[in-house]
């Protein structure tokens, strides 16, 4: 008895094959009818739950998001709080009375001397009554005559002189002033000798020079208060009737007269607004950060290629972190407050503020995000944000506000485009009014600055986030497609006017079959002839590829070499290769897909092979419209794609990429899925994305039946999607605790979700064991009707198993294309017919040979589980070879013995037949081979008990061609040096 394994279906013909599902259910794709039909409002509302829900279940993040700023502004009211304590700084003392701790003399003391008005000035009676109040001892000013007689009785005794003054003119002599905002003469002009001999330091506080000058401004006031009729402030020192001021000095603090009150105790009002900039590092770091991680895990450009439109999704992020900022500025003002940083000023003004600022953060870090490639660099780029706004607003604080004069309101305006300046200025301006003991409120905003800063900031968002905004869409980063520069005055980036399918292009190449378009006619054998007669014509070239190239370049060297700017490419865009960072080593490029051409049919599986590095990934984020080619074209399902040779992206209807990312399934070769999520909101999320709505149940004649809601129906079939990929169990799981082969379920469950038209699995089965990997590999076939699905892999038997047609790509070109049959009769060894031998001796033979004949006669001779081996290896190779005659021996064992038998042969064998042709007639010579076979071992005269044959694996074809790839290119190298 013998078997013979030829190949199935004159395709399939290595041992691996994939069975029927394990029972006879149905695929989610066959149970449901599904459609996609994505609108932005239901994606950004899905992607703002799952922002919500991603920072939320990150506490870390979210704490640190929501509290950093919080946590400063509290580190401001602790310095407050300390500089409030008398003891533990010299900013907060007391002043001191003109009376206490002075005169050595107790009754003939000159406590206040005074010189150029009257006794009867007003000043002098206001001065008196002030005196009569506040000093412990009595005070009362003493006449001079001028100041000679002043200086006199001074020198005859410093000790018991405390201060005198000299009033000068235009003050001598003056009466109540007269006019409510009047002239020169309503001013004292004054000048007071402070007492430097009976004090051993010049203090300006112990010397009663403050107190004087306190006691003659506060006169001052009350006088212009009284000729206005409005209630005089009392003295400015404590009054003596007040119980215990005397002891804490409460009431009298030198800094609080001085104008350094609230916030600016300890620290000089300016800082205050550059601590409250700094507060808002946390906001663009934030944004900045999120942006950037999306962008280089490529979960953006991921959830783009499965229809996700650009606008909802910055939206939802600028959205999550403005909800935020809203929350924090809220606490911040709590805690400014509550902290008694501000009292007076209306907390809405400094809100409002704070808001508007963060709000311009939020923006600064979307603009930054845009430029920064690497999420490494976000703490460089975030520290760069904080030089640009606080240096903007210390640049503007030295050269423009710092003179304390008038700045022009036109300059001012200009100068608040930049929101650190105007939420400085502002800052600065409500710390001044709340230490002269006001405060900005509505009624009074519009006399500062801090009304025309609201304003100012509300415009620099409008300007910021569409900077934020357009930058995006026009550098979109390595994995996204640039829109052109004036695609926002397009309107079909709005959605309005026909859409226009660029397909009747005149372009050679991409109307070309993939034959013509295959450039080197010499290698034409190495792929197979395309019959594609057998499918209709709307099925065919679902995805058609034309001259496909890609050269990637490598920076500039000399960039690295221009000044300041030299510093930031080499920190954000350090060089690839130690070649470059020669001063003048320019661009050079990498070509890494050089000149692709093929076609994918619907109801195919096309496997992409190549080894690492080869371009499969390159190539495919073309054709998902992920990266631009260099050249060449890409048409998918009539789409050229922007990009393509021929049509400038000027031309191209800003909707066709998102036309076809509607229609791509897409699992990526690295997972792109949220930790935090569920399998189940993962698969939501996508669904909303990909806008699936789920008509109802297939039912036999294929309609639609059901009488679940929509949301029931969508339940059912996300449900049953998990269930393809046996994810069912896990599916309230969150991610983060999934195995490395159940993140692979997952993509590709989400690659199938919405029955996608084409269908991109890169890798789709890495770290699967090999139990799941086979029924992953049922639902890929399966799911293959009715769409164009390409594969990539490095499992050869996964792309034997699956694949209708299979290229192999080496170092951006294609090797070869064709069924996995093609390949293995074109490439590989040929056939390996494998013998097993007989183990026990017949009993015509024993008598045909005696044991010591038997022993010369077979090759191969041994005593097996007390058996002897007997097979004629001499007479079995001969037939063997009399019909391929370079058939060899490649295994021969105690048990077997295979013979290769090659179907490709040299060019001399093939004798100017074809490839193909020698093919064929390799294969015809089976039949008279078996035959033979057949008829020696049911005569008993080979040995052999059974035989098999099968075809070269599709490895061996892959390390083949890879051979001869490397034997090519050591002999080009070869005849290069030897040159
Ligand atoms: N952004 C890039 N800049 C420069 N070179 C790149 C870039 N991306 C890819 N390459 C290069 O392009 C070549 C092809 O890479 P690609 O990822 O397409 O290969 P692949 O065939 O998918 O490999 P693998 O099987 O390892 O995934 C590699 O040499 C890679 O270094």
């Amino acid at each position: 008895m013998h078997q013979t394994l030829l190949p199935r279906n004159d395709h399939a013909s290595s041992t691996t094959s994939v069975h029927p599902a394990s029972s006879s259910r149905l695929t989610a794709q066959a149970a449901f009818n599904v459609v996609s039909e994505p609108s932005s409002g239901k994606q950004l509302v899905a992607l703002g739950i799952k922002n919500v829900k991603v920072r939320t279940r990150d506490l870390a993040q979210t704490i640190n998001a929501l509290f950093q700023p919080v946590w400063m502004m509290l580190v401001l009211v602790f310095l407050h709080l300390s500089a409030k304590q008398p003891s533990s700084h010299m900013a907060v003392k007391a002043l001191p009375f003109l009376s206490v701790d002075t005169c050595k003399s107790t009754t003939d003391c000159t406590y206040f001397g005074y010189t150029g008005v009257p006794a009867t000035d007003p000043m002098i009676t206001e001065l008196s009554g002030f005196f009569a109040v506040s000093e412990p001892n009595t005070v009362v000013p003493k006449f001079y005559t001028d100041e000679a007689a002043m200086r006199t009785a001074y020198d005859a005794s410093p000790v018991n002189f405390v201060v005198g003054v000299v009033f000068t003119s235009p003050s001598a002599g003056l009466s109540v002033p007269s006019a409510a905002n009047g002239s020169a003469t309503d001013q004292y002009n004054y000048a007071i000798l402070a007492n430097h001999t009976a004090y051993v330091s010049h203090d300006y506080l112990t010397s009663r020079y403050a107190t004087a000058q306190a006691y003659i401004e506060r006169a001052a006031i009350n006088l212009r208060r009284k000729a206005n009729n409005k209630t005089p402030l009392s003295s400015p020192l404590p009054l003596k009737n007040d119980p215990g001021s005397a002891d804490t000095g409460a009431g009298r603090t030198f800094i609080s007269y001085a104008n350094f009150v609230g916030l600016g105790t300890s620290i000089n009002s300016s800082l205050n607004a550059f601590y409250v900039i700094f507060c808002f590092q946390a906001v663009w770091l934030g944004v900045l950060s999120i942006l950037v991680v999306e962008k280089k895990n490529r979960i953006r450009s991921t959830m783009a290629m499965m229809g996700m439109t650009r606008d909802p999704y910055l939206i939802s992020v600028w959205a999550m972190q403005n909800v935020q900022n809203l929350v924090t500025c809220a606490l911040m003002i709590f805690i400014l407050f509550v902290g008694r940083i501000f009292t007076n000023t209306n907390a809405l003004i400094v809100w409002l503020l704070l808001i508007l600022f963060s709000f311009n953060a939020t923006a600064f870090g979307s603009i930054a995000a845009v430029f920064i490639p690497d999420p490494k660099k976000t703490n460089t780029a975030s520290f760069l944000i904080l030089i640009a706004t606080v240096g903007s607003y210390g640049v503007c604080l030295a050269l423009v506000f710092g003179s304390g004069g008038a700045v022009d309101p036109t300059k001012e305006t200009l100068l608040f485009l930049i929101p650190s300046v105007a939420l400085g200025r502002s800052i600065n301006y409500i710390t001044g009014v709340e230490a002269a003991l006001g405060g900005v409120t509505f009624e009074n905003i519009s006399t500062g600055p801090c009304a025309k800063a609201l304003w100012m900031m509300a415009a620099d968002c409008v300007i910021f986030y569409f900077l934020a905004w357009y930058l995006d869409a026009v550098f979109p980063g390595e994995f996204g497609n640039p829109l052109p520069y004036d695609f926002f005055l397009r309107p079909s980036y709005w959605g309005l006017g026909e859409y226009r399918r660029v397909t009747d292009i005149a372009q050679q190449s991409a109307t070309q079959s993939v034959e013509t378009a295959r450039h080197d006619p010499t290698h034409a054998d190495m792929f197979e002839s395309a019959n594609v007669s057998h499918i209709p014509v709307e099925d065919r070239e679902i995805i058609k590829v034309r001259g496909l190239r890609k050269a990637y370049s490598t920076g500039p060297g000399w960039a690295y070499n221009i000044p300041l700017w030299g510093l930031f490419f080499r920190i954000f865009y350090p060089p690839k290769s130690s070649r470059t960072t020669g001063a003048f080593s320019g661009v050079q490029k990498q070509e890494v897909v050089s000149g692709l051409d093929l076609d994918v049919h619907k109801n195919e599986i096309f496997g992409f092979l190549g080894h690492n590095g080869a371009g499969k990934t390159t190539s495919l984020s073309i054709i998902m419209g992920m990266v631009n080619p260099s050249a060449g074209s890409v048409i998918v399902n009539g789409h050229l794609l922007p990009g393509s040779d021929g049509v400038g992206r000027g031309d191209m209807d800003l909707r066709t990429l998102g036309e076809v990312q509607k229609q791509m399934g897409v699992c990526p070769q690295h997972d792109v899925l949220f930790d935090t999520l569920t399998a189940w909101e993962t698969l939501r999320l996508y669904a909303t994305i990909k806008g699936v709505k789920v008509l109802g149940r297939k039912t036999d004649a294929g309609s639609s039946s059901s009488n679940s809601s929509p949301d029931e129906l969508l339940d059912e079939y996300l449900e049953h999607l998990l269930e393809d990929v046996y994810l069912k169990e896990k599916k309230n799981e969150r991610v983060v605790t999934y195995s490395g082969g159940m993140k692979r379920k997952l993509s590709v469950a989400i690659a199938l979700i919405g029955d996608p038209r084409i269908l991109i699995m890169d890798e789709p089965t890495t770290g699967m064991d090999v139990f799941t990997r086979k029924q992953v590999w049922q639902l890929i076939q399966d799911s293959k009707a009715g769409r164009s699905t390409i594969l990539t892999t490095h499992s050869m038997e996964e792309a034997d198993a699956l694949s209708d047609r299979i290229a192999i790509l080496s170092h951006g070109q294609l090797q070869t294309m064709g069924s996995s049959l093609f390949l293995k009769n074109r490439f590989g060894l040929g056939y390996r017919l494998s013998l097993e031998k007989r183990r026990v001796m017949l009993a015509d033979q024993k008598q045909q040979h005696p044991p010591q004949q038997e022993i010369q006669s077979t090759s191969v001779l041994g005593s097996h589980e007390g058996n002897v081996v007997l097979f004629d290896e001499a007479r079995t190779t001969a037939i063997v070879q009399q019909h391929f005659s370079d058939a060899t021996i490649d295994v021969n064992t105690t048990t077997d013995i295979t013979y290769v038998l090659p179907t490709t042969g040299t060019a001399e064998q093939r004798n100017g037949r074809t490839a193909q042709e020698y093919i064929q007639d390799k294969k015809a010579a089976l039949p008279g081979l078996f035959a033979q076979l057949d008829e020696e071992i049911a005569a008993n005269r080979l040995g052999v008990k059974s035989v098999g044959l099968s075809l070269t694996t599709l490895e061996e074809v892959f390390v083949s061609l890879q051979e001869q790839e490397e034997a090519a290119k050591a002999a080009k190298e070869e005849a290069e040096t030897s040159k």
